[in-house]
């Protein structure tokens, strides 16, 4: 998908929420353990209830890799559903990859040939190498791990070496890299504070916000350092949706929470564009 087709579903929908399919066996409704694939009738039901307020989804692979083959089988069914069913959403692979070139190209391979996601979440450790074969999928996007939500973000990412915080650096370094365009950026809901020097670096770039919800970051804030003229904003919930209830109303009960977080973007909205 291109920044563009995002942005204008953005627009349209009056939302820049990402829902997160972190599809836990012990937390959905018990009831659903008796289908064929557990999985994907939890996400499928989800998706049916919410697609109308979010305007991404982002399954993270580890709650499938976790099931094995099963596991992989309901995220390629996942996947599949949405694209056939809902085009228009931005989908992410949650995934954090990055390796030497050739692995890399592979891991690129997967989640965007196989599997077609239009995104990939990727570490940047290993740096520009590991980075550019994912880079060089045309219409496709690498959204790239920069400052992160939890706490162990400050053992790295937060260090100053030669004068400057390391994730700076990330950012800085990478809008250098072959077809940089096709990056997004990772940043924590709960670094909100670190959001106006973040954009004074990358002022045009999407950045994916993880956090909100069962990590306790704050909307508005995020909204009030990191929103830009295109937005440039995707904020994720995971839990904070999908386990709303463990009845047989799960997905209405989701459906309301993911709408309580697109009222308050659509205000976000019409306060950054009022003029
Ligand atoms: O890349 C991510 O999405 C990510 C980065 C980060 O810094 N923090 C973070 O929580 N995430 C992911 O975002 C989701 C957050 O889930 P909830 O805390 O349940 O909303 C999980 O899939 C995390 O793996």
């Amino acid at each position: 998908m291109t920044t563009e087709k995002l942005i204008s579903e953005i627009k349209k929908k009056q939302s820049f929420l990402c829902i997160g399919l972190d599809v836990d066996l012990t937390k959905i409704p018990q009831h659903l353990l008796n289908n064929e694939d557990p999985i994907f009738a939890f996400n499928k039901a989800i998706i049916d209830a919410t697609h109308d307020l979010c305007v991404a989804y982002k399954p993270n692979t580890a709650f499938y890799e976790a099931y094995g083959l099963k596991g992989w089988k309901s995220l390629e069914k996942t996947i599949t559903y949405l694209n056939e069913k809902y085009p228009e959403i931005f989908t992410i692979a949650d995934a954090k990859r990055g390796d030497i070139g050739n692995t890399s190209s592979m891991y690129a391979k997967a989640f965007f040939e196989d599997l077609a996601f239009d995104s990939v979440t990727v570490a940047p450790y290993m740096g520009k190498d590991s980075v550019e074969p994912f880079l060089a999928f045309k219409n496709k996007h690498t959204i790239l791990l920069a400052l992160t939500s939890n706490q162990g973000a400050f053992d790295f990412q937060t260090k100053t070496i030669d004068g400057k915080e390391v994730y700076k650096q990330v950012l800085e370094t990478s809008k250098t890299w072959k077809n940089a365009e096709n990056l997004m950026y990772v940043v924590g809901a709960t670094k909100a504070e670190y959001l106006g020097e973040i954009r004074n670096i990358i002022p045009d770039s999407f950045l994916l916000v993880p956090g909100v919800g069962a990590q306790g970051g704050n909307l508005q804030e995020v909204c009030k350092y990191g929103m830009n003229a295109s937005v440039g904003l995707l904020i994720n919930s995971s839990r904070g949706i999908i386990y709303a209830s463990k009845n047989e109303d799960f997905a209405e009960a989701s459906a309301q929470k993911a709408a309580l977080l697109q009222k308050d973007m659509a205000i976000e909205l019409n306060n950054y564009f009022k003029n």
